[in-house]
């Protein structure tokens, strides 16, 4: 039997990022993929999703010429042009993942489903392996809601989406989540008319609800028909019965949320043990109920993110064939969801951050005093600042064009704990939406000048360098 220092389960971001790390620290690693090199974020996930976001942009603003005296498109596009343009996108990434590329990083691949067949030996098509360490990196898939009828509907999800040729007439979005949100506004925005309909009482329930607020009404202005609150109580005959009324439609497409890729691994013949919600149980450091098996990415059970998952396989990796044992900071993970305009966040929520650091105050900055925003007629977002105590950044929301390039330098402040007035120190470049955090974190700073302690000093200077140099 072929022994290898470390095998990987799953070739997406997780298992990828984790393969090639330990091939680089000089490992022998086996690599298991039951079906495409690069995953969910290649095939069905981030790559696909922007591609066609990028699209639709085109065609809103092609939509919007009119306003510039160009005679204004109008109409559906040619849904299977737009498809193209994904597909060729999807094309020049693949390559990065493939076997080939794998090779020459020193990871030998495997196809087929594999499974484990005791704590240290795993199978995979037809041969069986054994392992130092093994790294379960088989991530999600899509979950549909237990409603009557919804399952017979065989409505569309992430997975399969992607093969539209046609644009459906009227598309009914159930979930209004950040995958919700995304394929909504691009077939809108592509010529469908859309409805999304959501459970809770707004959009995006994980973000600030003011940051939901701004996307639905951007949806809204755009055509969609954006339902909250309502309740999904059967799917009968290309119609969805709800709480509210009858939608007809003529593809359903349903983002209610993901679950683990877990069955048939043969957890119970290595020793890994799941949680009462029937997800693997992994600690802080991702470890399993078995010591010598770590688990990365969407399949751990955190959130679903392709940069998460490459920073827990990396982790994983260390902490298994170097020893070297180091926690995530999850509250630093930046989170983008790529509607525009883009909603992006960092750390915690105003509410969440009353309910974990006690009293915090917010300092908000709206976009009509960032001028990158006026020269794009782009006021409708927002800066917020969570400051916690001595006036560190524990959280931070930018809803705005291009937010998700803005996110990253918060998401270090929140990691290093900066205050308003550190993050302010860095000069940030004019004109640019990242000005939106900028001046936020300079007025707070401004502010910190005022008050009755630092003020009295300051006074103090400015009065004695009048007295000293008259
Ligand atoms: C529509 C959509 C848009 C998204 N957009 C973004 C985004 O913009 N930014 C972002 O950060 N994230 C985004 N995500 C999330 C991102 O795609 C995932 O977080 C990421 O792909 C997770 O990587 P993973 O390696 O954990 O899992 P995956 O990428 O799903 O990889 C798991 C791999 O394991 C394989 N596998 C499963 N079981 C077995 C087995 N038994 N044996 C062998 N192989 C197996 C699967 O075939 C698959 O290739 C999006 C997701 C979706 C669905
Ligand atoms: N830009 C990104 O980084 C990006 C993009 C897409 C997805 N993802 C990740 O993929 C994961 C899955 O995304 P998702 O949007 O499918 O799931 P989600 O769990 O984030 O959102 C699902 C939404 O559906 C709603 N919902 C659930 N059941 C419902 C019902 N019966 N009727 C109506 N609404 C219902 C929920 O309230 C929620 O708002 C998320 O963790 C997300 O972070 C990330």
């Amino acid at each position: 039997m072929d022994r290898y220092d470390l095998v990987v389960l799953g070739g997406g971001s997780a298992g990828l990022t984790g393969a090639r790390l330990a091939a680089r620290f000089g490992a022998r690693v086996l690599l298991a993929e039951r079906g495409r090199l690069g995953g969910d974020c290649l095939w069905t996930g981030c790559v696909p999703s922007k591609a066609l976001l990028h699209a639709a942009a085109q065609v809103q603003a092609a939509r919007e010429a009119g306003d510039l005296g160009l005679v204004s498109a109008s109409g559906p596009v040619d849904l299977a042009k737009a498809m193209a343009r994904v597909k060729a996108a999807i094309r020049q990434i693949e390559p990065h993942d493939s076997a080939e590329a794998l090779a020459t990083d020193a990871v030998e691949v495997a196809r087929g489903e594999a499974h484990f067949t005791g704590p240290r030996t795993l199978r995979v098509g037809a041969r069986e392996v054994g392992f130092r360490y093994a790294l379960i990196a088989t991530g999600g898939s899509p979950a549909l809601p237990p409603i009557p009828g919804l399952a017979e509907a065989r409505p569309l999800t992430s997975d399969t989406v992607w093969d539209l040729t046609e644009l459906p007439g009227r598309l009914v979005v159930l979930g209004g989540g950040p995958i919700g949100c995304e394929l909504g506004q691009a077939f809108a925005r592509l010529g469908a008319k859309v409805t999304i309909v959501e459970a809770m009482d707004r959009l995006l329930p994980r973000a600030e609800p003011r940051a939901a607020a701004v996307l639905a009404e951007r949806l809204a202005t755009e055509g969609v028909e954006v339902l909250i609150g309502v309740k999904a109580e059967r799917v009968d005959h290309d119609a969805l019965y709800t709480n509210v009324g009858v939608l007809s439609y003529d593809r359903l497409l349903v983002t209610t949320g993901r679950r683990a890729n877990i069955e048939g691994l043969g957890l119970n013949a290595a020793g890994v043990r799941t949680d009462e919600r029937g997800g693997l149980q992994v600690d802080a450091r991702l470890r399993t109920s078995n010591r010598r098996i770590y688990a990365a990415g969407d399949v751990s059970g955190s959130s679903a993110f392709t940069h998460l998952a490459g920073v827990q396989a990396a982790t994983a990796v260390s902490a298994m064939l170097l020893g070297v044992r180091r926690r995530i900071d999850e509250h630093a993970v930046p989170s983008v969801t790529f509607t525009d305009p883009e909603v992006a966040q960092v750390g915690v929520t105003e509410q969440e951050a009353h309910a974990r650091h006690g009293p915090v105050r917010v300092r908000d900055l709206e976009h009509e005093r960032v001028d990158r925003a006026v020269a794009d007629g782009r006021t409708e977002g927002f800066t917020r600042l969570v400051l916690g105590r001595r006036g560190r950044i524990v959280g931070a929301t930018v809803v705005a064009p291009r937010a998700g390039e803005t996110i990253a330098h918060l998401a270090a402040a929140v990691r290093h704990g900066w205050s308003a007035s550190q993050y302010a120190a860095t000069i940030h470049p004019y004109p640019t939406y990242a000005d939106g955090p900028w001046n936020a974190a300079l007025a707070e700073a401004a502010d910190r000048l005022a008050a009755p302690g630092t003020g009295r000093v300051v006074r103090f200077l400015l009065g004695a360098r009048r007295r000293w140099n008259r």
